[in-house]
């Protein structure tokens, strides 16, 4: 994808995310609101233009699937609707590489809200050479919205949200001590997600406050099960 006219803003969307991951979350005010096992959530009240747009950041740690896996299932157009319970209509607008495809996706009314539609683009990629600790390469994949001639925002019934979304995994392999195959039980998964979303209109703040702390740890949840279930009787994909 490295010669298409949005490589530049894809290119530093997602190393500026990858670097804002990995970010501890000691500095910056990050609040806690949601726990469940492994799972942590955390938000930053925020608001632009008296519009909530609360910064979020999840952590998580999921046993036996790898990065790679958690990324390829969220990228993937194909099983989006197995898992995606905000969306109730998403297509590809354009394919630009194996790697890159930019999404148009409506997603389900918020009452007492206007609908929403999300257009945005979507790109996985291994990151080589940054690593923390003994772990494997990073995998990211990194939602970003764009502009697309035959769909200008706010053109029809949906109010136009935008996104910057990003899943950075990294893998740790805890290799079975008599030299035997790796298997899954020899895999951890150290998940970050991290989501800013401009709901691109007015929205009641107790609204949004209320559905993303009710949503989000569903999401998530729902999400890593998904792919845990998806994969127990595959190889391994590292
Ligand atoms: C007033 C409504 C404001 C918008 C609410 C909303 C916020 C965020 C998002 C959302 C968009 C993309 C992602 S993603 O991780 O990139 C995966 C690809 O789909 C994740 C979440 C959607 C929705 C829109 C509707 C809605 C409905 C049911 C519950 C919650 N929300």
């Amino acid at each position: 994808a490295t010669e298409h006219k949005l490589w530049p803003e894809i290119d530093r969307v997602c190393l500026e995310q990858l670097h804002y991951a990995r970010l501890n979350l000691g500095e910056g005010g990050w609040q806690l609101f949601a726990e469940d096992g492994e799972m942590r959530m955390y938000k930053r009240e925020e608001e632009v233009g008296g519009m909530v747009v609360d910064p979020l950041k999840a952590v998580h740690i999921v046993k036996g699937v790898t990065g790679h896996e958690m990324c390829h299932y969220f990228f993937s157009a194909d099983v989006r609707m197995d898992w995606e319970t905000t969306v109730e209509q998403m297509t590809v607008l354009e394919s630009i590489a194996e790697d890159t495809q930019v999404f148009l996706q409506i997603h389900k009314r918020v009452w007492p809200a206007a609908q929403r539609d999300s257009l945005f683009w979507s790109h996985i990629r291994k990151v080589p050479n940054i690593r923390d600790e003994d772990g494997q390469d990073f995998w990211i994949v990194c939602n970003h919205s764009t502009e697309h001639q035959d769909f200008p925002a706010n053109s029809g019934k949906c109010v136009r949200l935008f996104l910057t979304v990003c899943l950075v995994c990294q893998t740790f392999i805890d290799p079975p001590k008599d030299g035997t195959d790796i298997t899954r039980d020899n895999l951890t998964c150290k998940i970050t997600y991290c989501s800013v979303v401009n709901p691109g209109g007015w929205a009641p703040a107790s609204v949004l406050r209320a559905v993303y702390k009710r949503e989000y740890p569903k999401f998530l949840k729902r999400f890593t099960q998904y792919v845990i279930d998806q994969c127990a009787d595959k190889p391994i994909m590292f």
